[in-house]
């Protein structure tokens, strides 16, 4: 049984009932939203249970006074009781109307405190973290639903209050003339609440259960509503079976949906009719007792109500305990993932320290070996080699040989490796990591298209010198692509991509330029390019190695690439094969050696000559 399967058994009475403990962190968030509306919509909260008691009592004065006055031929006192009555109204209106101005606001700000606290979070975890689909499904169980639920746990919380006092005063007047009947009003709603219960639990599993496939769903409509994704989509012709399968998923949502409600629907029916028959006869009973005169005209109109608000106010306690444990068990999914682990520097063993490198003289790798979580072989296995300030190395090999795994061990986007990676001869498991990577500018293969201006596409290299036009325009200059920023309508200011109003479209090549600018824009000591020539015409691709080679003079280089032509000016060259580093040296070397490298260097030129060749004959 899944892990996450045994957690919903679990989901028992005393289990939704424990998650109470996590109020004290609900009120937190609350707290900090907005502290000022949280205490006024409180104390309206109170003053609002006080007044269905006080206007019930006002009008059985109101309607005795008439009574008494028509016997004493004085007017006065109908006209205070009606003076309390109209000046209590106004004032409950009033409240109203605070409390409908406030309570949006306050929804407003909770709904973006907690979209903060979830992007907070995402921005903590590990890379690995977030490529785990388990990780992804937690995710989505925090965003859907919980943005609103603190709020409802603490306008629950103040409506049972509230609720609390209008039953013990509806009560005690109740009480005052048959205590049997204020027992049997309490008692009726509580008989509901286990099957409510039951039923509450079997929407949060439905809601549970269902994350992987919603997500699933929000993909095919972001396959099928993307610009990115749309040629294929149109060419291959997949619309229809994209739109079939999410109507399918939608159905399937939809046919559980309708069985709870109905479920929902039938049981609140058979427990309505029963509070009905039962009202009734209390009613009946009241009727009966001022008719045999026990009872004054005002009082039974006050009975009545009382009976009414009596069994109003205890259905919607239960209601609300219910509806509390609902919101508890939707806290839990946000707090899950807002605690889900994160490493940090508490995580560092005790003995070690956090060092800071002010600059990357060497970057060693010792025997590491790395494999990703759920893959049967490492992507990395013993890898061992060193890269000092001056150097560049170009890594090649077949694809999937772990090219780029091993970039992502450097820059730490994964840390749980083996063996030890030395920057300046200290391990990097005891370096700051945060300060490591203001020292590197890396472009990987699936770079970010930032649907903005340019300015932000290449100033995110380094954010604190966005505004410094010259920077940017050297960094543009070094990519090869100055010319082409000076070319654009609003140049710097120009939006890229066709997201948005006034967007201009760049080609995969300019894009990947405008990726290296931004790299090349960070004050780096290591320079990293993954297939920098991917989406690159011959010519720029010499330019940009070209500029590659003068930036990182001085500097830490590494660059992965398919395209021999381009590797013949690294200091060293590492080839690589499942995983494992087969042959490293210069390309004079290596050509020399006559092994791997020579064989796919010559097979590369080879297929030049041969098609030259062809076109001769
Ligand atoms: N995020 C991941 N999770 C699990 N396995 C992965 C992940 N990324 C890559 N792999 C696997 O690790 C191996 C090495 O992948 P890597 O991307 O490092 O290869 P590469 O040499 O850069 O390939 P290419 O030349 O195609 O870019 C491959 O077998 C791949 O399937």
């Amino acid at each position: 049984m899944k892990k996450e399967d045994a957690e919903l058994e679990d989901i028992s009475l005393s289990n939704i009932l424990r998650s109470i403990q996590y109020w004290p962190r609900v009120f937190r968030i609350l707290w900090e939203t907005h502290k000022a509306y949280l205490l006024i919509i409180a104390v309206i909260n109170i003053l609002q249970g006080l007044t269905p008691v006080v206007a019930l009592l006002t009008t059985t004065q109101l309607i005795n006074s008439v009574a008494k006055s028509h016997q004493q031929g004085t007017f006065e006192a109908i006209g205070w009781a009606f003076a309390i009555y109209v000046v209590l109204g106004l004032f409950s209106q009033c409240l109203a109307l605070v409390e409908n101005y406030l309570n949006p606001l306050f929804e407003r700000l909770l709904t973006n405190r907690i979209n903060i606290l979830i992007m907070e979070k995402s921005i903590q975890l590990s890379l690995s973290a977030f490529e785990d689909s388990d990780i992804q499904d937690q995710l989505q169980r925090a965003r859907q639903e919980t943005s609103y639920r603190p709020y409802q746990i603490f306008s629950s919380i103040f409506t049972l209050g509230t609720s609390f006092i209008t039953l013990f005063s509806t009560v005690a007047l109740i009480v005052a003339w048959n205590a049997w009947v204020a027992v049997l009003l309490i008692l009726i709603p509580v008989s509901s609440f286990v099957s409510f219960l039951r039923l509450g639990k079997e929407e949060f599993i439905l809601n549970y259960k269902r994350a992987p496939r919603q997500r699933e769903a929000w993909y095919l409509g972001f396959l099928l509503t993307k610009d990115s994704t749309f040629k294929e989509v149109k060419l291959f012709q997949l619309g229809t079976y994209l739109k079939a399968r999410y109507e399918e998923l939608f159905q399937g949502f939809y046919k559980e949906d309708k069985r709870l409600i109905r479920k929902r629907s039938l049981t609140s029916v058979s427990f309505e009719i029963f509070y009905q028959m039962v009202i009734g006869a209390i009613i009946l009973l009241i009727l009966w007792t001022a008719y045999v005169g026990q009872l004054l005209v005002g009082n039974v109109v006050g009975m009545i109500q009382a009976t009414n608000l009596t069994h109003g106010t205890s259905q919607g306690i239960v209601q609300g305990i219910l509806s509390l444990c609902q919101h508890n068990l939707y806290m839990k999914n946000l707090f899950a993932y807002l605690d889900l682990e994160q490493k940090s520097v508490a995580s560092l063993p005790p003995s070690s320290a956090e060092f800071d490198v002010s600059g990357i003289e060497s970057i060693e790798f010792r025997n590491v070996t790395f494999q990703y979580p759920g893959r049967g072989v490492p992507a990395l296995r013993d890898i061992s080699f060193t890269l000092r300030r001056g150097e560049t190395i170009a890594i090649v090999g077949k694809n999937g040989s772990g090219k780029t795994t091993l970039l992502k061990c450097i820059t730490q986007l994964y840390d749980d490796f083996q063996g030890d990676i030395l920057i300046n001869g200290i391990s990097i498991r005891t370096i700051n990591i945060e300060e490591l990577r203001k020292k590197i500018g890396v472009v990987f293969q699936d770079f970010v298209h930032y649907e903005m201006d340019v300015r932000h596409n290449i100033g995110f290299g380094d954010i604190d010198s966005i505004n410094q036009d010259d920077e940017l325009l050297q960094a543009a200059s070094q990519a090869g692509i100055q010319e082409m920023v000076e070319e654009l309508p609003q140049k710097l200011e120009t939006r890229l991509g066709l997201w948005f109003e006034e967007g201009h479209q760049l080609s995969g090549g300019q894009w990947q330029r405008i990726a290296i600018a931004r790299a090349f824009m960070r004050k780096a000591d290591l320079y990293i390019l993954d297939e920098p020539s991917s989406y690159l015409d011959p010519e720029a691709e010499k330019d940009v190695f070209d500029k590659f080679y003068n930036l990182v003079k001085g500097k830490l280089g590494i660059f992965i690439t398919h395209r021999y032509s381009s590797v013949s000016f690294a200091d060293k060259i590492i080839v690589m094969d499942q995983g494992r580093i087969v042959e490293q040296g210069s390309h004079r070397e290596l050509m020399k050696e006559d092994g791997i490298y020579a064989g796919l260097y010559h097979l590369q030129a080879s297929s030049f000559v041969m098609n030259e060749d062809e076109n001769d004959a």
